[in-house]
């Protein structure tokens, strides 16, 4: 489905939306929910990625399709690595046999697993036969994605002897990480985070807990781009919180560079994204390092208001749904713009042009379809498969319309 958007004179001033819980926190629970029934979830992620996990969860034998669904892969290699008689292909799309998984497995391994590579050495699609995981160190690389280090910590406390684990190089995607701790915390799980090791305890059952996950701020980015986009303009986002689990509520300050302020109200827990008057920056420079899902959004922020961006700590893009350095670069260059990108930095030259009826393409990437809609607001343009924002936002173009943007199927 490709789709044209475009904004009718005024956009709507004060929408309230209510955004789709966090796909991170989801995915979390649902890994700790399969070994801790004990475990209610309120306020789950809609995405195809969180219903993809929740379905394979249901699995012990066959194959197992995340499709594009990274998170999933690398918990589940966790998961099914230690359910005791489980014995599992586990596949994902084209682009999933392209995302490395070697260093989880290896970690995995050095604790006992039985995984088999059916294809690449390093990649999926793996053959896991479930085990009991005995040993309980593991020195792993924390420098490509934190998503194989939550994958150990959700399973740690299941396993017999706990988890001791050594992370080497610099630690990417920190806030991710964090975010496991604390969701082992909230259910009483101890666990020990100093320097470059991790330990966390072994326990049997936990007592019985309710968690009401936080709407999604990565995907709450989308509507901080349309306020700055924008010369006057108010959302009100529901359901969020003044301390965040998530790294990417680093928006707060990340978007008031560029005119957004935000508030936090007690009333339905929303936050009021408003736009203020400032001075814009010629560049705006930025480490995401911690922040990654939101990188696409800022670069076309920048583009659509005409100043430059250097973005940084972008190493882990290239591994995502596409390599969204190269993406980004080809996207925006269509629309006129001047862009640099290394392995792990982006550089965006200001520039005040921007081509009209440009159609962008998504690259299986819902957030290179998301990222780019709120240029929309600047003049006319196209998303081709459009249905790609489902992965983590199905009612992504709803909540477009509901802002105001004509959105024409
Ligand atoms: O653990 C998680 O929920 C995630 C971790 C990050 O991945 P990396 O650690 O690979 O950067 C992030 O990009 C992804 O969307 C979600
Ligand atoms: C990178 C992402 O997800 P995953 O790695 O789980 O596919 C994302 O949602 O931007």
């Amino acid at each position: 489905m490709n789709i044209t958007l475009s904004k009718p004179s005024a956009l709507k001033n004060s929408t309230s939306l209510q955004i789709t819980g966090s796909k991170s926190e989801t995915n979390r629970l649902l890994i700790l929910q399969a070994l801790y029934p004990n475990l209610s979830i309120e306020n789950s992620s809609k995405s195809d990625d969180s219903k993809v996990l929740q379905q394979a969860l249901k699995t012990t034998n066959g194959t197992v399709d995340v499709h594009h669904a990274g998170t999933a892969m690398r918990f589940l290699t966790a998961y099914f690595a230690a359910s005791h008689g489980a014995d599992v292909l586990i596949t994902g799309s084209q682009r999933m046999q392209q995302r490395p998984i070697g260093i989880l497995v290896d970690a995995l391994r050095q604790l006992g697993a039985k995984i088999s590579y059916v294809k690449e050495v390093g990649y999926p699609p793996l053959h896991i036969h479930g085990t009991e995981l005995k040993n309980n160190k593991v020195t792993l690389k924390a420098d490509v994605s934190s998503q194989f280090i939550s994958a150990l910590l959700l399973i740690a406390p299941s396993l017999p002897s706990g988890l001791e684990l050594s992370l080497t190089g610099t630690i990417t995607s920190r806030p991710y990480i964090e975010m496991t701790l604390s969701l082992l915390e909230q259910l009483g799980i101890p666990y020990h985070f100093a320097e470059n090791k991790i330990v966390v305890r072994p326990i049997s059952e936990i007592q019985e807990k309710t968690i009401t996950v936080e709407s999604d701020w990565s995907s709450a980015s989308y509507f901080y781009s349309i306020v700055a986009l924008s010369e006057h303009l108010k959302i009100r986002l529901r359901s969020y919180r003044t301390e965040s689990l998530q790294g990417d509520s680093a928006l707060v300050d990340l978007y008031k560079t560029v005119g957004v302020e935000t508030t936090f109200h007690a009333e339905k827990n929303s936050i009021v994204l408003q736009k203020i008057n400032t001075t814009l920056p010629e560049t705006y420079t930025a480490n995401l390092a911690n922040t990654p899902d939101i990188a696409q959004t800022i670069a076309v922020t920048c583009f659509g208001l005409g100043i430059g961006c250097e973005l940084k700590g972008l190493h882990t893009l290239k591994i995502k749904e596409t390599d969204r350095l190269l993406a980004l670069k080809i996207e925006l260059e269509k629309l006129g713009g001047n862009v640099t990108i290394t392995e792990e930095s982006l550089l965006l030259a200001p520039s005040i042009k921007i081509n009209k009826h440009i159609a962008i393409d998504t690259y299986n990437d819902h957030r290179m379809a998301m990222a780019f809609a709120p240029l929309a607001v600047r003049g006319p343009l196209q998303i081709n498969h459009a249905e790609v924002v489902s992965k983590s936002f199905p009612t992504f173009w709803e909540a477009m319309e509901k802002v105001g943007l004509t959105v024409s199927r």
